[in-house]
């Protein structure tokens, strides 16, 4: 299974190789839990591990394979962050997407040796979504061949990029480029923040930490202010877009090349978000494996609370998503890697469709991954509120997701772009002209849905039943936006009139999407045991999906009530099929101990014993009596007294 979950049986197998070698390195362990650090302890804690990351990477992983450089990060740096973590996820894929062959010789290998640390400064403070209203200026100076970069006002100053305001001394800048009193537009360019031997920032430059967060304190979001502050011409990104010494500006093949750094995250945080996901599951299905409370038969012994129903329909769900996430991270990895390299050649055609797919997966995801998180945790009771069962910070970060990246209501509304676009072609004929991710907008359906009437169809029937709801919506929600254009709206406001309505549609072609990787995924399965467990849990996924979207299918009759009861009894059976497998559903997982940082979801159950001996360990109790109470209680009691 777990070479179902990391792609290759080698790949699970490197997993435990480079866990067991952590697990021997002492030095690259937390020297006492996360939660009773101060924040500057735990950047200071990070920076150390990341020295020595730096020095020893070679002997524990191949540094030049994503996958295992994330699964070292996760044990030994962890979720909260560190103080490079945008150097990885953004600086590098933005200079290997955006800069020139001569540009990335100059400064890739630099980045790579870590000689220098960047980031990807875009987000200001009065700005973050709309990239067209940003303020930060690079007004191009013919006389001396120089960009000036300017924070006009107190909203144009950066704000949110990670690790921008303490570790970083160099950034990839998002600002509007004036060429002869022109604007183009925002562009990237290469700029050096601070000193490369005192770190001390460089004159016209303001920069500091925005401040503690929701979670993610160990990553040091900055601030940032430029004074007329001079770059070269040449640190404009230029793979795509070129300035000439001139000021002659050469448009790149598409208007939206410059985004990649972000596509790229958005392709690769799904799996990070189902990894989220899995890890707070495993922690709450392990605990509930071990916690006893209750009977479900009074003339028995007291139950491990996930005999109970409730909590098996909390959780087991969610495993379900976890893996259906994994596999739909999966693919479009390798999509984008795909458009990625067409894209480098000058191939520009699947850009839409990469960024309509990951725009939808990256919202659904994330809510979802957010939702299943926050019930993990109340399923632990008490105790998954305490920072002992680490859910909470799990949650902190994963949900960072939802906003990072783009807004998940705005991100929804890019693919409801792609879709309206979509309807249109079905709606003038041109069906044959749809890509193959909404070619099903143009095929006619069933007039109802066959699901529970066929014996033996597999999920072929689930499927043409999330196509239904999704086309149905999609067509609905396009069609109320035509109508009102039709009736003299202007196109933006009826856009608007039709947003939530358009995202519900998002939505739908996104579950659908997320449906078929995981049947695709399935029937590619040829262990037997395997594909087994994987279709039980499939089978909870489809029947869970469709019950908590039935609405849609409802209202048109394409489903019945008998067909809904059906699809509620199957929810229910699968749950009890799941029971048995649960807690190696997600040891499949094989997140160690060091990695997850849970008190209550370690691998050998033994909870209590721990939670006290943790509790014990708290800064509060190094004495029995706190000075708050010496100076304030105290005395007030004792004034009460007289
Ligand atoms: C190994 C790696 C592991 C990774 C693990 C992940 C873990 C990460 C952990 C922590 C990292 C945190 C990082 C966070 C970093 C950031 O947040 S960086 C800042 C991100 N900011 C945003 O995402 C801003 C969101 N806004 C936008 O993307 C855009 O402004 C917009 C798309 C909403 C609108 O752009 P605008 O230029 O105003 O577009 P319009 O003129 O309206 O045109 C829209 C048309 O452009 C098409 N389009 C937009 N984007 C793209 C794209 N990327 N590719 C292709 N096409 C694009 C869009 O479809 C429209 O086309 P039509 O007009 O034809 O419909
Ligand atoms: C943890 C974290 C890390 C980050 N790291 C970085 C980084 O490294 N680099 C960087 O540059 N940035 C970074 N950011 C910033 C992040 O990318 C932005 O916050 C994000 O893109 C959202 O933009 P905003 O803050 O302007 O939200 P807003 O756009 O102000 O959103 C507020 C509300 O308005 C709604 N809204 C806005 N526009 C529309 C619209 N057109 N239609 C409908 N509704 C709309 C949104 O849906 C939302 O409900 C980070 C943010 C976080 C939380």
């Amino acid at each position: 299974m777990a070479a179902q979950i990391w792609g290759s049986e080698k790949r699970a197998r490197r997993r435990r190789e480079i866990s067991a070698k952590i697990a021997q390195m002492p030095e690259l362990h937390d020297s006492k839990p996360l939660p009773f650090m101060t924040r500057e302890e735990k950047i200071m804690e990070s920076a150390r591990k990341l020295t020595i990351l730096t020095e020893k990477m070679g002997q524990i992983i191949d540094p030049t394979d994503p996958a295992e450089l994330y699964h070292l990060n996760n044990e030994v740096l962890g979720l909260e962050g560190n103080p490079m973590a945008l150097h990885g996820v953004m600086f590098i894929p933005a200079l290997s997407a955006q800069a020139s062959d001569e540009q990335q010789a100059k400064w890739l290998p630099r980045a790579l040796r870590r000689e220098i640390i960047g980031t990807y400064a875009q987000t200001e403070l009065g700005h973050g979504t709309n990239l067209q209203n940003l303020e930060t200026t690079a007004t191009y100076d013919l006389a001396t061949q120089e960009f000036v970069l300017h924070t006009p006002q107190i909203t144009a100053l950066k704000w949110w990029p990670g690790n921008l305001g303490k570790s970083s001394n160099y950034a990839v800048v998002v600002a509007h480029m004036i060429i002869k009193a022109k604007n183009y537009g925002p562009h990237p360019f290469m700029v050096q923040l601070r000193d490369e031997k005192t770190h001390e920032p460089l004159p016209g430059i303001t920069i500091g930490d925005i401040g503690p967060k929701m979670a993610y304190n160990i990553v040091d979001n900055g601030f940032l202010g430029f004074n007329k502050y001079r770059i070269p011409r040449t640190n404009l990104l230029m793979r795509h877009t070129k300035v000439e010494a001139d000021g002659t500006y050469i448009k790149p093949p598409h208007a939206k090349i410059n985004y990649s750094a972000m596509v790229h995250v958005r392709a690769y945080m799904l799996t990070g978000q189902a990894i989220m996901l899995a890890s707070a599951l495993n922690i709450a299905t392990r605990y509930s494996s071990v916690r006893r409370q209750g009977q479900i038969d009074k003339s028995q012994p007291e139950v491990k609370v996930l005999e109970y129903q409730t909590q098996q329909h909390r959780l087991f769900p969610s495993i379900a998503r976890a893996y259906a996430f994994q596999f739909a991270g999966a693919e479009t990895v390798k999509l984008y890697e795909h458009v990625l390299k067409e894209m480098k050649s000058g191939n520009v055609s699947l850009m839409a469709d990469l960024h309509a797919l990951t725009s939808g997966l990256k919202s659904v995801v994330t809510y979802q991954t957010g939702e299943g998180i926050e019930q993990a945790r109340m399923a632990c009771g008490g105790h998954g509120y305490s920072m002992a069962s680490y859910i909470s910070e799990i949650y902190g970060v994963a949900i960072g997701g939802c906003t990072y990246e783009g807004e998940n209501m705005v991100m929804l509304l890019q693919l409801a772009r792609y879709l309206v676009k979509s309807a249109a072609l079905v709606k003038s004929g041109q069906s044959s002209k749809l890509g193959p991710l909404v070619a099903y907008l143009g095929v006619k359906s069933e007039p109802t849905s066959l699901i529970d009437r066929i014996p033996n169809s597999g999920f072929t029937e689930y499927v043409k039943t999330f196509q239904h709801v999704s086309k149905r919506q999609t067509l609905k929600a396009a069609d109320m936006f035509f109508g009102l254009m039709e009736k003299g709206e202007k196109r933006e406001i009826a856009w608007n009139k039709c947003s939530v309505e358009l995202n519900r549609a998002s939505r739908l072609h996104t579950r659908l999407f997320i449906v078929e990787a995981f049947v695709r995924r399935v029937n590619e399965i040829a262990d037997i045991r395997i594909k087994e467990a994987l279709t039980d849990l499939l089978h909870l996924h489809v029947n869970y999906e469709l019950l908590d979207i039935a609405s849609y299918a409802l209202e048109d009759g394409f489903l019945s009530a008998s067909q809904l009861d059906y699809i509620r009894d199957q929810v229910y059976l699968y749950l009890g099929k799941i029971r048995p497998n649960a807690v190696s559903l997600l040891d499949s997982w094989e997140f160690s101990d060091i990695e997850l940082r849970s008190v209550l979801g370690r691998r050998d159950g033994n909870v209590y014993e721990n939670l006290f001996k943790w509790a014990k360990s708290s800064p509060l109790n190094k004495t029995d009596v706190l000075s708050s109470v010496t100076q304030y209680l105290k005395p007030m009691m004792e004034k009460a007294r007289l």
